[in-house]
């Protein structure tokens, strides 16, 4: 069911993405999509995390392309059904932050 999903326009791209640049998200190289790293203190917080994550994930039927080992969590963020970013993205990385501290 691909939703009829708008990629950020150009001004929506120059006032948000240093938004986003500032809480260390970079921009992916050769692919419209963001990227973080975040280290927690052992598997449990990074876990924690991630539950938080994917609950709001669920509910917004917007999920992160994520990689963990032990403390370390890495995520990307795109949008499938446009190829690209969108507001979606910028909800969602809003979110990991302020989820990532506790
Ligand atoms: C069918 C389902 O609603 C779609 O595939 C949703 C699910 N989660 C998604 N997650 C992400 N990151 N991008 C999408 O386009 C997307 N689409």
């Amino acid at each position: 069911m691909a939703g009829k999903i708008q990629g950020l326009s150009e001004e929506e791209r120059e006032h948000l993405l240093p938004l986003l640049q500032n809480a260390q998200w970079v921009e992916v190289v050769g692919r419209d999509a963001i990227y973080k790293e975040f280290i927690f203190k052992d598997f449990n917080q990074a876990f924690g995390f991630m539950s938080r994550v994917a609950l709001k994930a669920e509910k917004m039927d917007h999920h992160p392309e994520w990689f963990n080992v032990y403390n370390k969590v890495q995520i990307t963020l795109s949008t499938h059904d446009c190829g690209g970013l969108s507001q979606r993205d910028i909800t969602l990385a809003t979110f990991i932050d302020e989820a990532s501290i506790f």
